[in-house]
């Protein structure tokens, strides 16, 4: 699992390791990774790294020195350095020396233009952790000049480095390269930061516990359920589906077809649209009614059920079962509109509960804003539940605080019905015993990954989603390239 850290945490841990090294050592050891990334990028931009041209743009703090630093150390390698100094009374002393010792330039954003022009690579030293709000208007001025790749150091300059969240003019970065530890900005707005390379500066021994993780494709493999000699069909999990209706009949068929395609042993589907169902996927073990499904041990309940008495009824029959359940779509705006359907439920009854913006808004009262894992972590207080906030970045808190943010790979995933394939798998990581909070992190991460499968860059479909979770598997246990 990938550890992330919160800026408040970054900070301490920072502190801790300054107090025990010579000055300026931390910083140097940033800037000279920032370098050795801004050199590769000029390599695979032009082909070369000596008589290439590097602008720094660089702001009031120690971000501005960092970037001061690792022009210092390019002009070593040969690069025409320009430092664009937004501030240029708090430019950091020590980096601002250095950068002229070894010839680097320097400029104000009204003389800058032709350099900025000029340049191969672009180094963001506007601000990094200590940022707040956006770009202010004179460095967003000059970033609307550029056109070179950028580097980011640290986190790119205008996003908000503990929610990633953007409110105005904000760098965009090709890579960005950070230090001792990922801050919250590098997984909830990877789109902002580019490729992140992640500078060993002796942070770690620092940092206590993550605030946030991220799954690795080891986590994924390690999680995902496989027969055993001794299983049977039983023995794995049986997944419960109480989804569909004779207007949605297609929200059953993926919902149980996902389940099916996510393990081996068995589905029972419970719904209006037995038939449907049972002609798309025979495997299925279908009934007319969740009164009469038989035993499961897990139910997913919601995808296109409506939201009518009979819903709350198979809802909280469900929710009486004493089995995990994954309420998605239609519950949840069951459960936010008559939330005494909850009564139904033991408290000690694994809830999973899967919104989007607008479910959660329904269901919490208020949107999740810019702060999504502020949100979700405060929504599974609340029900008691996990909750896994949909998005590009998808979010995922459990009741006890942790929180997985999953990796996107690329927007394949916003098609209809690719809520309803997710449910599925998340129903059958349940039903096969694994811990709510893990199970919702791995099914986002494998639905991801079969989004991109079944794009190979062009628009995919729900179906086509479906239809690569082997594939999507077999990625994650590295049995494919
Ligand atoms: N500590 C360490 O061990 C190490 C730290 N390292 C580096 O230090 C960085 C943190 O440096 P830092 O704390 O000096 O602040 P930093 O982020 O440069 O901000 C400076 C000032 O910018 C301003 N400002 C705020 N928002 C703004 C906006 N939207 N747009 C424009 N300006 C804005 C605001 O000043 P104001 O103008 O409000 O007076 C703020 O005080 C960290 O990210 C890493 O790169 C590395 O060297 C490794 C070792
Ligand atoms: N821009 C995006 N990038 C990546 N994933 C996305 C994006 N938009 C939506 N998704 C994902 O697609 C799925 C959509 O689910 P949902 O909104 O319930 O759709 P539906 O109801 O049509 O099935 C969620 O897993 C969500 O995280
Ligand atoms: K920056």
């Amino acid at each position: 699992m990938r550890g992330v850290w919160t800026t408040e945490h970054v900070r301490s841990a920072e502190e801790r390791l300054l107090a025990v090294t010579p000055e300026g050592a931390l910083m140097r050891r940033a800037a000279y990774g920032v370098s050795v990334r801004a050199a590769k990028l000029l390599a695979e931009h032009t082909g070369r790294v000596v008589g290439t041209r590097a602008v720094l743009v660089v702001g009031a703090g120690n971000n501005g020195g960092d970037a001061l630093w690792a022009g210092y150390f390019l002009r070593r390698r040969g690069v025409a350095v320009a430092a664009v100094l937004l501030r240029p009374e708090k430019a950091h002393p020590a980096g601002l020396a250095a950068l002229r010792r070894a010839g680097g330039r320097v400029y104000s954003p009204e003389t800058a233009a032709e350099v900025i022009d000029s340049a191969d690579v672009v180094i963001d030293g506007v601000v990094g952790l200590s940022a707040r709000g956006p770009l202010r208007p004179d460095a967003a001025a000059v970033f609307e000049r550029v056109t070179a790749p950028v580097l980011a150091v640290d986190l790119p300059s205008g996003v908000d480095p503990d929610t990633g969240a953007v409110d105005g003019p904000a760098v965009r970065a090709t890579c960005t390269v950070t230090f001792g530890a990922y801050k919250p900005v590098h997984v909830l707005n990877p789109q902002h930061c580019g490729d992140i390379t992640l500078v060993d500066i002796g942070l770690s021994g620092e940092l206590g516990e993550p605030d946030l993780l991220q799954l690795d494709a080891a986590d994924v493999a390690a999680a995902w359920p496989l027969p055993k000699p001794e299983d049977n069909k039983y023995t794995q999990g049986v997944t419960g589906v109480a989804a569909g209706s004779s207007t949605y009949p297609g929200a059953a068929v993926l919902t149980a077809a996902a389940a099916v395609r996510a393990t081996a042993g068995m589905v029972r589907y419970a719904g209006p649209v037995a038939d449907v169902v049972r002609s798309h996927w025979p495997e299925v073990v279908a009934t007319g009614s969740i009164f009469d499904a038989g035993r499961v041990q897990a139910w997913v309940v919601g995808p296109g059920i409506g939201t009518g008495r009979q819903s709350k009824e198979v809802l909280a029959e469900a929710l009486g079962q004493g089995v995990p359940v994954c309420a998605d779509a239609d519950a949840i705006t069951l459960i936010a509109e008559q939330p005494d359907v909850l009564d139904a439920r033991d408290p000690d009854t694994p809830l999973l509960l899967t919104p989007h913006d607008g479910e959660f808004e329904r269901l919490t009262g208020s949107a999740p804003g810019a702060d999504r894992v502020g949100a979700a972590r405060e929504a599974a207080r609340r029900f008691r539940a996990v909750v896994l906030l949909k998005g590009h970045c998808t979010v995922i808190a459990a009741p006890d605080g942790r929180v997985l943010v999953n990796r996107p790979r690329g927007s394949w995933l916003a098609t209809a019905g690719s809520g309803d394939v997710l449910a599925g798998m998340i129903g059958a990581l349940l039903a096969s015993g694994l811990d709510p909070w893990l199970a919702a992190g791995v099914a986002a991460d494998v639905h991801a990954r079969a989004g991109q499968i079944a794009a190979g860059g062009v628009p995919t479909s729900a179906s086509g989603i479906l239809a690569a979770i082997p594939d999507a598997v077999r990625q994650a246990r590295s049995l494919t390239p």
